[in-house]
């Protein structure tokens, strides 16, 4: 077996001491595409902070490519890419400026930033807007632009909070195949959403998390068995199951 690009071990984490996810361990492996669903307040974006080293875990740990993310941070970064849910751009910089912040952060050289810079832009139809300042950038464009930028270092882990939220369906497209090429290279990429259909076609694996629990993973198929995820899913986040669970220990 492969060793895995993502690998979190029995991550746990309190916010003043209420638990929001509790000994969660996932692994994603080279070539692999993971998708994480729950329902709202689940812990998907929790645990997503701890793994791009934007929130300690209370206890448990995350590595990438076999480095700790909270032990040496610097290296676990250089290793991945994270594209948050909002994505926050410095508003006074123009879409180019960003991007060449952002190669200069991860040392990427002149021609490669141009080069990828220019191919993924393309893709993502944003070519004409890199002059223009982002304070003039629609959601949409600013998650392009950010996506872009995340690609240009060409990480081993690919990580996403609800990356089709605010795309129009061409760069949803366009994602689409740009997150699957990444894996057919070798990559691995580990995203949430709450878009079960896309889940259910893109990813190699799905992890379920409900109410701060891993509830199901592994490979796609095996999961959905012979029912489609949607169904999976509603069956393993039902909320009533309390109720029935109450019910029968009154
Ligand atoms: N900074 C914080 N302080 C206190 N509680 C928090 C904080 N961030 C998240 N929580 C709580 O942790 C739990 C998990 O929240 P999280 O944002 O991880 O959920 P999520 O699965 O990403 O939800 P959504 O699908 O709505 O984005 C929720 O109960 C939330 O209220």
């Amino acid at each position: 077996m492969k060793a895995p690009v993502l690998d979190v071990s029995h991550y746990r984490k309190e916010y003043r001491g209420k638990v929001a996810v509790r000994d969660l361990s996932l692994s994603v492996a080279p070539g692999e595409i993971c998708g994480f669903i729950g329902h709202n307040g689940a812990g998907k974006t929790t645990l997503i902070r701890s793994v791009v080293g934007a929130q300690p875990p209370t206890s448990g740990e995350v590595r990438v490519c076999g480095t700790d993310v909270w032990r040496e941070p610097v290296a676990a970064k250089r290793l991945m890419a994270y594209v948050p849910d909002n994505p926050d751009v410095y508003d006074f910089l123009t879409g180019i400026q960003y991007l060449d912040l952002i190669a200069d952060v991860f040392g990427v050289g002149t021609e490669e930033r141009r080069r990828r810079a220019g191919e993924l832009a393309g893709r993502l139809e944003l070519s004409d807007a890199l002059g223009d300042p982002v304070s003039a950038y629609s959601h949409g464009m600013r998650q392009k632009l950010v996506l872009t930028g995340a690609l240009l270092h060409d990480p081993a882990l690919l990580v996403l909070d609800e990356p089709f939220v605010g795309l129009d369906p061409s760069a949803s497209h366009e994602l689409k195949a740009i997150l699957r090429e990444r894996a057919d290279s070798g990559g691995a990429v580990f995203f949430s959403s709450h878009v079960l259909e896309v889940v259910e076609r893109l990813c190699d694996t799905v992890a379920v998390i409900r109410r701060g629990e891993l509830v199901a993973s592994g490979p796609t198929d095996e999961v959905r068995g012979s029912a489609s995820l949607e169904d999976v899913f509603l069956e393993l986040v039902d909320e009533r199951d309390d109720l029935v669970v109450a019910r029968r220990t009154r």
